[in-house]
């Protein structure tokens, strides 16, 4: 490496994958491949969440016998955490630092819209601006259609038509993100994300077009890789979600803050919403303010949402029995 950061030995690059503990950064002078730092890997013992994660920014250091060594992740600008049941878990960082972050559904078969709420949620809580990805327009004739339903829906989100077939939206997603952005794909397995990269890049990176020989995809790429583009900014591909347990309260009062700001309005401040009187998110229901889907769609993502942070409660708790536990072991106190 010819150029360095604040040390002499260390350099700043961005991390485009992390594959069984190397992280693969690309710097100023070009890709590298390095390992954890002793501080880090101590680090992410405790806290899996700590480990660079693609989009991440790291400080890379060169050791006289020319190892590298990711010393430091940089602060997050943004992340997008999936939510895990795990007891030990703090949720999964599918990927950091993004500024946009694009729900990738497939026109056909039809979207289901109450997937799209909680892939949304998922995309709120990172902190990025949401953005939804109607992709395969080409098999359907009534793209248009469904795109101004689902924006109506969601009057904060820009809602983007595509297809890799006929190129359409592909290049206004490539205006998004142009001045030097970086945009992450989420979605379920074969909505069409990898191919999307393809088009933005113009050139088959992620391995889309393998086909065995019983007709279906065949996945060679390391998924969670970005991918710089030529006009400028980068793309994320992460892994096909498959969805339950994926929501924060943030992300949901993100993605509902229609509901959220009417919720206010409730006589009760413990409202539940059904069948209080003075209930504002009720009489939007009544009056039609509010669909009745969105309604149902918003209480499960919030069920859901409880569950989860009842969790992480029992989670500390156990944390905090165990360290007390230890503590009782070596000093003969639980203070
Ligand atoms: N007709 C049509 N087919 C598409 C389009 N985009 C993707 N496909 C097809 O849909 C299938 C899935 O596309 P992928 O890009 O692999 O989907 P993915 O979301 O990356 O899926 P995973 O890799 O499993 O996560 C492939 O057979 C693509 O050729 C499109 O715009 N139009
Ligand atoms: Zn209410």
């Amino acid at each position: 490496m010819a150029r360095w950061a604040a040390h002499a030995d260390t350099s700043v690059g961005r991390v485009v994958r992390v594959d069984r503990g190397v992280a693969h950064v690309l710097t100023e002078d070009g890709p590298l491949r390095a390992g954890f730092g002793g501080n880090l890997l101590a680090a992410v013992a405790k806290d899996a969440t700590a480990a660079p994660c693609t989009g991440d920014w790291v400080v890379v250091r060169e050791w006289p016998d020319h190892r590298l060594t990711v010393e430091q992740v940089l602060p997050r600008r943004t992340a997008v955490v999936r939510a895990t049941a795990g007891e030990q878990s703090h949720g999964q960082v599918l990927c950091a630092n993004v500024d946009l972050a694009a729900v990738v559904v497939a026109l056909h078969p039809l979207p289901v819209p109450a997937r799209v709420d909680r892939l949304l949620s998922l995309a709120w809580g990172s902190g990025a601006r949401p953005l939804v990805v109607l992709t395969k327009d080409d098999v359907v004739s009534d793209g248009e259609q469904v795109a101004e339903d689902l924006a109506v829906e969601l009057p904060d989100v820009e809602v983007v038509r595509t297809s890799t077939v006929t190129g359409l939206g592909i290049d206004r997603l490539a205006a998004l993100v142009a001045g030097g952005l970086t945009l992450a794909l989420l979605g379920s397995s074969g909505h069409g994300k990898s191919s999307l990269v393809n088009a933005l890049v113009g050139t088959d990176v992620l391995g889309t077009r393998a086909i065995r020989d019983d007709g279906r995809g065949r996945h060679t790429s390391v998924r969670r890789e970005l991918v710089v583009l030529p006009g400028g900014g980068a793309v994320i591909d992460t892994p096909g979600l498959r969805g339950i347990g994926l929501i924060d309260e943030g992300g949901l009062a993100g993605a509902f803050a229609d509901v959220v700001a009417l919720a206010a309005g409730c006589r009760f401040r413990d409202c539940t919403h059904r069948s209080e009187p003075g209930c504002a998110v009720n009489a939007a229901l009544e009056d039609g303010t509010l669909s009745r889907r969105r309604y149902e769609s918003w209480r499960m993502l919030l069920r859901e949402a409880d569950a989860m942070a009842a969790r992480k409660t029992a989670r500390l708790r156990g944390e905090q029995n165990r360290e007390r536990k230890r503590r009782m072991r070596e000093h003969g106190t639980g203070r």
